[in-house]
């Protein structure tokens, strides 16, 4: 399987790299950054000794997407978006982690992921998939006593708020309950907020350090409270799954999936 990677020199795009370069049946055929980075024209293995030495980092993404079977994508929603539109003419499928998606965005996903497959998912965590569903399960067992607040932590360098996996984590508490996230989310309190809102879903967001992911779900009822939670240790985590995302395109017919699909959740 023939796999690009977009926005190499970050944080996900270099452990991307280690992770295509062990594993079995991936080979890394393009690397990309945006015109005028530093990076731009040079051997991508001066920079990650993990890459093979015949790959350039390249701006020209139609060049990338030709050669590839698939391109993985952790960078910004823009860049995310445009990407999709370009793979989606050329036909090359797409693993997208990016997160901090406006509405608009996600429509031109998934009208891309009409001509493609196309895997998108704010985790790509096994843990955090199998705690959505549990989220789910535990949110439909316990009734409108029960507070729910979706509790993120994350490094100091992260950009968006919630995290992409706390709103997945609220979207399944929401659906456990039966009413729609976006009419109960209570987001960034402050002040003389009044007191909680009967039903509604919390969300609160930490910054700092190297933090890589911290999630809690939290039902706090009359008399005892329930946390469910997951920690990333390592980014290479979620690099793994989106590798593994990449592989499992393979032959699929286009569609807007996530990774409940590539582990077979559902
Ligand atoms: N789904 C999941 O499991 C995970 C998702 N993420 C998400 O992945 C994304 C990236 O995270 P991370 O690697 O930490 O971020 P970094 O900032 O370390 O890396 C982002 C990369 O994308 C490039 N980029 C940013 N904006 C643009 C743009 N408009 N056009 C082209 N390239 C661009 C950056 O290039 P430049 O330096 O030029 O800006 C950089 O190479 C975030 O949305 C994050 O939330 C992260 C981890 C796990
Ligand atoms: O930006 C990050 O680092 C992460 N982003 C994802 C998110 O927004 O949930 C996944 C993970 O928590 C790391």
């Amino acid at each position: 399987m023939k796999i690009a990677i977009t926005g190499v020199s970050g944080r996900m795009g270099r452990m991307l790299v280690k992770v295509v370069s062990e594993t079995q049946g991936a080979t890394l055929s393009a690397a990309m950054e945006r015109p005028g980075h530093d990076w731009v024209g040079k051997a991508l293995e001066t920079m990650l000794p993990d890459a093979p030495a015949a790959v350039v980092v390249t701006d020209d993404a139609d060049a990338a997407l030709t050669a590839s079977d698939v391109v993985i994508d952790f960078t910004a929603p823009a860049a995310t978006v445009a990407l999709a539109q370009r793979a989606a003419e050329i036909g090359c499928a797409m693993v997208i982690g990016t997160t901090g998606f406006i509405d608009e965005d996600i429509v031109a996903i998934e009208r891309a992921s009409t001509h493609v497959p196309i895997m998108r998912a704010g985790n790509m965590s096994l843990g955090v998939n199998l705690l959505t569903q549990l989220v789910r399960q535990v949110a439909a067992s316990l009734g409108a006593e029960y507070d729910i607040e979706v509790v993120e932590a994350h490094h100091r360098m992260k950009v968006d708020a919630p995290s992409g996996t706390a709103l997945m984590l609220g979207e399944a508490a929401a659906e456990g309950r039966g009413v729609a996230l976006r009419e109960v989310e209570d987001r960034g309190r402050d002040g003389i907020t009044g007191q909680r809102k009967e039903g509604a879903i919390g969300f609160a967001a930490i910054r700092g350090g190297n933090i890589i992911g911290e999630h809690d779900v939290i039902f706090a009822g009359p008399d005892e409270v329930i946390t469910l939670r997951h920690s990333a240790t390592d980014r290479g985590l979620f690099a793994r799954g989106a590798v593994r995302a990449a592989l499992w395109c393979k032959g699929r017919s286009p569609g807007h999936y996530d990774m409940v699909d590539v582990l077979g959740l559902s």
